[in-house]
Parts: structure tokens; sequence; C-alpha cells
């Protein structure tokens, strides 16, 4: 099987198994899969390819990274009910999000360092997007700049992840860039107002931004520009410590949504909410969506992001929830689901996949991750979504 076959095959054929018989079929001819099937498997492959402090950076987490354990903990401790003979042969995985279906309840999170863990890796998450139909958040912080992203989008919308800067016309430029671009929606990302304590990081002594990676979308602001005497071409290490002192922004508050959402009438999104209080003042505040996340466990030590779902869920009345922060299998997409999370949104595994092959190695591990929830629902038999509710899961100990 050629690894476009495999980028193409899921987007003809609805009953994803027939990936699993392709795999199978490539095995006769005594060809295995070009990308490993698992998640330990992608993490030690990409381990093997990449410079160690940047897979740290990647791999690692804030403080004892147990939160970041905890979010895979928290999924085992979730089982499935089967049901039998409930006429699940076929299944229907699409969801509807801000007025359009997508094919699949899966989206890429955004990784803001994708363009370091591939030469072209921000273009690559785009073109994955592109031949899956998987939508992809991208993240502020690229090596190649948000235009150039959209532009190999193709017909799947991205959307575009916001960190604010504490320069509010250099935010109000990054969205007016995202809006013409033609990204569908603006993530605001709460959850990193400063850096998490990530001691693998530390340990390195080393911070990919701050060696002037990934900061296309700050270097070619026209508002970023005008901050600087000389240009980023020029003076790349100035450039680099004006984003240091210009990405943070702990003073941001309640009282700046409203700000915010006056920036744009697109679809907006605020990610790291955990909390169904946090829930309501978004609401209140006009947003259209929930992004529920504590950020894979890179920046606060927390709870286990799934603990905090049902919640978030019951607060938001209806409203989109995106769901990140742990998901690993087909299984793990399934009870994120059935938890009430209306997108699962995929981090690590999927820059792996990058890492090691491009828009083709990210396609592989979104495919896999969909066969097997596929075969996770019929198995059990749940034909739909809507057939996924908390009563189809059980607690385990
Ligand atoms: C290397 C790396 C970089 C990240 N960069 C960003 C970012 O730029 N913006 C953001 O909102 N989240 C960022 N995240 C968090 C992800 O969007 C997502 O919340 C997290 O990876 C989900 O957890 P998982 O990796 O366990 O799937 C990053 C995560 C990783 C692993
Ligand atoms: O590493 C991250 O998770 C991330 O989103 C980030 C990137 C740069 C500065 C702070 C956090």
């Amino acid at each position: 099987m050629s690894r476009s076959a495999q980028i193409c095959h899921y987007r003809v054929v609805a009953n994803f198994s027939d990936f699993q018989l392709g795999i199978y079929f490539a095995g006769l001819a005594g060809q295995l899969p070009a990308y490993p099937v698992t998640y330990p498997g992608l993490e030690a492959a990409a381990r093997d390819k990449l410079d160690q402090a940047l897979f740290d950076y990647v791999a690692g987490g804030a403080g004892d990274e147990f939160t970041q354990t905890a979010n895979q903990v928290a999924f085992q401790r979730w089982g499935i009910v089967p049901r039998m003979l409930s006429g699940a042969a076929e299944r229907d995985l699409s969801i509807s999000l801000f007025g359009r279906t997508y094919p699949t309840p899966l989206f890429m999170a955004p990784i803001g360092v994708l363009g370091a863990m591939h030469e072209t890796g921000d273009l690559e998450a785009a073109r994955t997007a592109a031949a899956t139909g998987v939508p992809a958040v991208i993240s502020t912080l690229m090596q190649d700049p948000l235009e150039d992203v959209a532009a190999e989008l193709g017909e799947t919308p991205g959307f575009f992840q916001l960190y604010t800067p504490n320069d509010r016309e250099l935010a109000e430029s990054f969205v007016r860039r995202a809006e013409a671009a033609g990204y569908a929606g603006i993530v605001v990302t709460l959850d990193t107002w400063t850096l998490g304590w990530r001691p693998r990081d530390l340990g390195h002594a080393t911070f990919p931004q701050l060696r002037g990676q990934c900061l296309a979308n700050y270097f070619t602001d026209p508002v970023f520009r005008s901050r600087l005497e000389k240009t980023p071409e020029e003076d790349p290490g100035t450039a680099t410590i004006t984003w240091a002192m210009t990405f943070g922004n702990p003073g941001l508050s309640w009282d700046d949504l409203a700000w915010l959402r006056g920036l744009t009438d697109l679809p907006l999104l605020l990610k790291g909410i955990c909390h169904p209080d946090d829930v309501r003042r978004a609401r209140d505040a006009g947003v259209d969506g929930i992004y529920c996340s504590n950020h894979g466990g890179r920046q606060a030590a927390s709870a286990p992001a799934l603990s905090f779902l049902p919640g978030v869920v019951d607060a938001a009345e209806g409203m989109p929830v995106l769901f990140d922060s742990g998901v690993r299998s087909g299984a793990d997409v399934v009870k994120a689901l059935a938890l009430g999370a209306t997108a699962v949104g995929i981090g690590r595994p999927y820059g792996w996949g990058i890492a090691l092959g491009g828009a083709a190695g990210a396609a592989h591990v979104l495919q896999c991750l969909l066969a097997e929830a596929d075969l996770t629902m019929g198995l059990n038999g749940y034909r739909t979504i809507a057939d996924l509710g908390p009563e189809v899961l059980v607690r385990v100990s």
C-alpha cells in the first residue's frame, strides 16, 4: 500500500476496518506498516529520530509529570459496556460543529513546535487536515506564517489558536490575519499565560522558542515588527527577546473577554477551561465553544482533564465542548465522546506522526485512532455518536 493510498483511504470508505484489512493485505506482500500502530511505538520511534532535548520538550510535562500520566490513567478507569445484536455493522462517526459536518469526531490540537519536529511541520499538519478531513487547530507558534499554513488546508477548515500577547494591537493583528487567511474560528488558550515548571526542559536548559524557533507569526507581523528597531532578519536575538517579553499575559482576566469577543465574528473558543463556573462565565461573555483541556499536563500540576469533562459538558448546556489531554487510543476517543465531548483533540500522537513522516505519518496516526474508535463502537454495539452517553461506560478499578 503506498502512503498516499493510505491517506485517501478512509475518505472514500466509510467502514474504517478496511484500513485494518489494508494493513493485513500489505502484510501478505511482505510489507509492514510504514509507521508504528501503538502510542508507545510512535513515541519510541520519535525518540530515536529527534534530538533529545526536542523529544523531551514534546514528551515532557509539568512537575513530576503525574498529571500527564493521570490523563491517561483516567481513561483506563472507564470501561465500555458491550451490547450485542444491535445492528452496528455500519457506523457513522460524523459530527457537526459550528454549522458544518465533519467526517470524524477528531481534531488536531495545536502544537507550537511542529515546525521544529519536521522541516515543514506546520504545513504538514495542514496537509494532513486537507487529506483526511480532520480539522487542525493551528498554533500561534509556527515556523511558517499562518497564511502559508492556511493555504495548505484544502477543503478542511482550520482554526487559529491565539496566545494572547500583552500587546493588544498585536493580538488584533493576529486575529485580522487569521480572518483574512480564512480560518474558521479562533481558539484562545488561557492556561499558558506564563510557562509552566518543566523539569526536562530545565535540565537541558533549553526551550525552542527562546532559541528563536517557531516565531514566524510574530516575525512576519507588521505590528510586531513596528515594535523593533532592527528587523528580525537583521537582529533575530533582539526579536526573540521581544517575543519573550510580549508572549505572556499574566494580567489577562474575565474583564478582557468582552474585548476578545469583540475582535471577531468567527466562532470563539476558550481553551483550558475545566471548571463549570468558568464555563458559565464564558457563556455569559458570548463565546461559542469551550475547549476542556489541561494542556496535556504541560502547564500546571492538576487533575486528569477527563475528570472535569462531565461537569464542563453539563454547564455548557449544549454549547460545543472540545476536549483533549491523554487521548491515546480509539477507545479513549469513544470514552471522551460518551462523557459528552463534541469533538476529541489529539496532541502528542499526531505530533510524533509529523516527526516520523510529515503529513503521511500524521494521517497514519489519525487513521489508526479512527479505525480503532470505529471498531470499538461497532463491536460494542453503538452505531452513531448519538448512541454514546455516560450510560455506555462503567467504572473499573
Ligand atoms: C509539544 C507541544 C506543544 C504544544 N503547543 C501548544 C500551543 O502552541 N498552543 C496550545 O494551545 N496548546 C499547545 N499544546 C497543548 C496541546 O494543544 C494539547 O492541549 C495537548 O497536547 C493534549 O494532550 P496530549 O498531548 O496528551 O494529547 C502543546 C502540546 C505539546 C505536546
Ligand atoms: O509547550 C507548550 O505546550 C506551549 O504551548 C508553550 C509554548 C511556548 C511557550 C509556552 C508554552
